[in-house]
């Protein structure tokens, strides 16, 4: 990929020879890896344990390891898809399982309202609850013939007098009778309450979202609660997630949006080692019941991105940071070749896993990687966003099934990237249809206080976003105003805010004696506007100055109150949307250069300007002409101005 690094680089107080410097983008020729090992991913070993198969965390895993030995809480903050969910599971694999336990709940003679807990170790639950049934099991046979009995004599009486309907009322009442008699043996047998029987590892809870019924037991209503026809309080006893959970990991995600009260109660449940069940709806029957205290000795893994910790009972995280570790998670890896060879492991997890879709070859392995480093957005880095990754290997699969291919190639992931866009892409995708055909991407030309804008929706598809700046002298006595319109208002007014000190120090003119109209013109929900300040500061200058813009070239900045170009987020999904809306060239900050992963098909459609400061974005951006070489004049003569003074203010030593 060329790069074109403009004349206005090279600093003009040191005349140099203007020359354009041309600039090499590390370009991804040769394989992204040395395959000769390998056939296909096929070839590549996936490690038994979950917590082996989690990619690029290593210092979270340090950590989980460590609470796993110690049986710490932990609370993992991370963007969404990065492998909180499996880190916590992976723990529950390495925590000791042979102290799991069985909980059984009994009636209670003495109060009918209280059962009983009784802990055994695993397995032996449900040995116990055999046994009592075996017992009870004669005289059901026995129950169950008499029944068949008397309702057939009833049937055969009311025939003979001619009372059928009685007879079948008789009928129904002997049948209810019969199922309520329950013998003292069946009625006092335990009821199983959490079973382990024949768990290879310790229990892993997944309790996201769950209600706090599910999360902390519950006890089911009896309409039936007078005669002695009700069902025994125990056999309406529910175990929660924190019971099932004990002695593993109880895994909670967007823990904040769990209400306090709910929280409230797992804190005591933490902090006892055991919680009572009972109904949790008052107008149900269950909430009379309370039974003895269940064990829920659990360790807690809460997750989330670093909003949850807003909605977290502050006790909650004093608990975890007391009793256990904070992990932050990355969302990027270096891109080393160890991690790279990390990604060809997950790509063989993830084939696994789904057990539905043919291994990767090479070419399609590398395509993975090259990707990874493009959602990466960052230089020299991995993504780790996995989740996301894992669904281009789905689809990469599903194509290859389609074309009948044993092995995934490069092709199939090309072709997977194609269709499986993000609704931001489609709607980007749209958005560009739309443009060009109702033109309102200015391709050609010059325009004054026009301009190319570049932004991103969702986090990686570009978008141009034209910025329109009109100026007017203000009539009013207060000075001039910033009217900003559009759903970028906010942040175009403080753009021009921000820029009009240089505004004011490069042009001569005082913008507060404008009237100055700025307008993104067709926003979308979702875009973010952040990184439009050179665009909005390159429209109002040409506004203000009555210099056109040309409308072939496309720009993102951000721009500091020095006048600096300052890097953004997303230059590769911006340059290809500019391409992809037929503009030529687009300026970038330098220092996001690093970052421009453009697709191939790209490369020959735009020339890449990167810019460090204002002087450098007007000078690619204005169309030539006497005004702008003045302005330019103007800038460097500032500038020089600027160096000389700092310079000899160096120079000078000073004696206090
Ligand atoms: N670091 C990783 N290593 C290997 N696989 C990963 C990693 N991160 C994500 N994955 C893949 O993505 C899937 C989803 O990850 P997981 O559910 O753990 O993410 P999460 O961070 O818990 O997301 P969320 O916060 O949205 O629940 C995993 O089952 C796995 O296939």
């Amino acid at each position: 990929m060329k790069v074109n690094v403009n004349e206005s680089e090279i600093d003009s107080s040191e005349n140099k020879e203007k020359e354009p410097v041309i600039e090499e983008v590390a370009e991804e020729t040769k394989p992204m890896l040395d395959y000769s090992n390998i056939k296909s991913s096929k070839d590549i070993d996936v490690p038994p344990l979950l917590i082996d198969q989690v990619i690029g965390h290593e210092e979270s895993i340090e950590t989980i390891k460590k609470a796993a030995k110690q049986r710490r809480n932990v609370l993992l903050i991370g963007d969404p898809g990065v492998g909180k969910s499996m880190l916590a599971k992976g723990m529950a694999q390495i925590l000791p399982h042979e102290t799991l336990q069985d909980v059984l709940i009994y009636p209670n003679a003495e109060d009918s309202n209280h059962p009983l807990i009784r802990t055994v170790p695993a397995g032996e639950g449900k040995k116990i609850v055999q046994a009592t049934k075996a017992s009870s099991k004669g005289y059901e046979e026995k129950k169950n013939l008499l029944t068949m009995f008397a309702i057939g004599a009833v049937i055969v009486i009311g025939f003979m007098y001619g009372r059928l309907l009685e007879s079948i009322i008789a009928c129904a009442l002997i049948l209810l009778i019969s199922i309520q008699l329950k013998p003292r043996n069946t009625t006092l047998s335990p009821k199983l309450l959490v079973n382990n029987e024949d768990k290879r590892f310790a229990p892993f809870m997944d309790a996201t979202g769950a209600h706090a019924g599910a999360l902390l037991g519950d006890v089911r209503h009896d309409p039936y609660q007078s005669g002695g026809l009700g069902t025994p309080a125990h056999e309406r006893v529910e175990a929660g997630m924190i019971h099932k959970a004990n002695r593993g990991v109880l895994y909670i995600d967007e823990i904040g949006t769990m209400s306090m009260k709910t929280q409230q109660e797992l804190l005591s449940a933490m902090q006892e080692k055991q919680y009572a069940i009972t109904g949790q709806s008052e107008n149900s029957s269950g909430a009379m019941v309370r039974s003895q205290a269940a064990p829920c000795d659990f360790v807690l893994v809460a997750s989330g991105n670093i909003q949850v910790l807003e909605g977290m009972h502050i006790a909650m995280r004093s608990r975890i940071r007391g009793y256990g570790y904070e992990v932050f998670m990355k969302d990027s890896m270096d891109d080393t070749e160890e991690n790279r060879e990390k990604l060809v492991q997950f790509v063989a997890q993830e084939v696994k896993n789904d057990g539905r879709i043919p291994h990767f070859a090479p070419d399609a392995l590398d395509e993975i990687i090259l990707e990874a480093k493009r959602r990466s957005g960052k230089q020299n880095a991995l993504t780790l966003r996995l989740r996301e990754l894992g669904g281009l290997v789905r689809s990469s699969g599903d194509v290859a099934i389609e074309h009948g291919a044993d092995l995934v190639t490069a092709e199939h992931v090309l072709e997977a990237k194609k269709f499986s866009r993000t609704l931001e892409q489609q709607i980007a995708d749209r958005s560009i249809i739309q443009r060009k055909e109702y033109s309102m991407v200015n391709a050609e030309g010059g325009k004054v206080g026009m301009v190319n804008g570049l932004a991103v929706l969702g986090d990686r598809s570009g978008i141009v976003s034209p910025i329109a700046a009109e100026a007017a002298p203000s009539l009013s006595k207060n000075g001039g105003k910033i009217i900003a319109t559009g759903k970028l208002g906010e942040i175009a007014q403080e753009s021009v805010q921000n820029v009009s000190a240089l505004i004011k120090k490069y042009t001569d003119k005082d913008i507060s004696d404008y009237d100055i109209h700025v307008q993104f013109i067709q926003t979308y929900d979702g875009v973010e506007g952040d990184s439009a300040s050179v665009s909005i500061a390159a429209a109002v200058i040409s506004a203000v100055e009555d210099i056109p813009i040309d409308q072939t070239v496309a720009l993102t900045g951000s721009l500091n109150v020095r006048g600096d170009v300052m890097p953004i987020g997303g230059a590769t999904a911006k340059i290809e949307a500019a391409a992809e809306s037929g503009l030529k060239k687009v300026l970038i900050p330098k220092s996001n250069l690093k970052d421009v992963m453009i697709e191939k098909k790209y490369e020959d459609m735009i020339e890449i300007i990167p810019t460090e400061t204002l002087s450098d974005v007007l000078e690619n951006i204005l169309i030539n002409s006497t005004e702008k070489d003045n302005l330019l004049s103007k800038m460097s003569a500032l500038k020089n101005k600027v160096s000389d003074t700092v310079s000899s203010s160096i120079s000078k030593p000073t004696h206090n």
